[in-house]
């Protein structure tokens, strides 16, 4: 038999694609689902289904910081990059006992989702902005504030660094600013609270994706940190390690700094 260099090459990238495959929850999810179909005799049992891998990261920091989509205490969540729904669905599900409100907005269209109000437009738009937050207020949000706003905005990678970076910041500059206006100030009688074992931060929290990158270290340490009780970087192992996204979780919204 000829020795054949591209066969090599194809069945190395295949035998990594299956390994990456196999571990992949999403995938693992998919499969269980079909088998389950294919058996005449088996219920719908089981857990939530999902129809985005992301909902997995979701899940992983939600499991680590369970505050951030807690049954007994988020009853608002806002959802920016929202489609396919994958994070809605996380969402809608861990909080369906507490009725809370979430809303969802994305450039592009999604289905529908119990208890999500689905906004479409592009979050940099101050209309749409202005959309969102009159959806909120019709619920009267504004007097208690959010509890959790979620970032997982991403624009289309271009392959060149520098950009990707900047539509990167922009997107999380929008969020933050957002965020800081909506959510909700903790107050010094939640302090002494835990969940799940863990002291909570009083105040709202926020979940941001970013492109890991020096510029994104120091927007961090500006223009989050000071803002609340604790700011952690997350790498869930949900997500690829080749891809340079992580995200910041932002505990105990303390408001602004030059009012304290
Ligand atoms: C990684 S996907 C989000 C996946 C989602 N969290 C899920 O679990 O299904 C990133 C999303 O950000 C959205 N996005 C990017 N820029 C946006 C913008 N300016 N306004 C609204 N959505 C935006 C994209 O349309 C895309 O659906």
């Amino acid at each position: 038999m000829r020795f054949n260099p591209a066969s090599l090459k194809s069945s190395a990238s295949s035998s990594r694609w299956l390994a990456r495959q196999s571990r992949d929850p999403f995938v693992r999810q998919r499969q269980a689902q079909s088998q389950s179909q294919q058996s005449a005799s088996n219920s719908s049992e089981g857990g939530a289904s999902y129809r985005a891998r992301s909902s997995f990261k979701l899940l992983s920091l939600a499991k680590k910081h369970p505050i951030i989509l807690s049954p007994n205490r988020t009853k608002t969540v806002v959802d920016l990059g929202a489609a396919p729904g994958g994070w809605s669905q996380v969402a809608s599900n861990l909080l369906k006992s507490n009725k809370a409100r979430i809303w969802a907005l994305d450039i592009l269209s999604m289905e529908k989702i119990p208890n999500v109000d689905v906004i479409r437009g592009d979050f940099l738009s101050e209309e749409v902005r202005d959309e969102l937050r009159e959806r909120m207020a019709e619920v009267g949000v504004e007097r208690r504030g959010v509890d959790t706003v979620l970032s997982d905005m991403m624009a289309p990678m271009t392959g060149n660094r520098t950009r990707d970076v900047g539509l990167s910041l922009e997107l999380c500059a929008a969020a933050t600013v957002f965020a800081r206006d909506v959510l909700r100030v903790g107050s010094k009688d939640d302090e002494e609270i835990t969940v799940k074992g863990r002291k909570v931060f009083p105040g709202g929290n926020l979940v941001i994706k970013y492109f890991a990158h020096p510029d994104m270290d120091e927007f961090r340490k500006l223009e989050l940190e000071p803002w609340f009780g604790k700011v952690t970087v997350e790498k869930p192992k949900e997500s690829r390690s080749e891809s340079s996204e992580a995200y910041w979780v932002c505990l105990g919204f303390k408001g602004d700094p030059a009012n304290r």
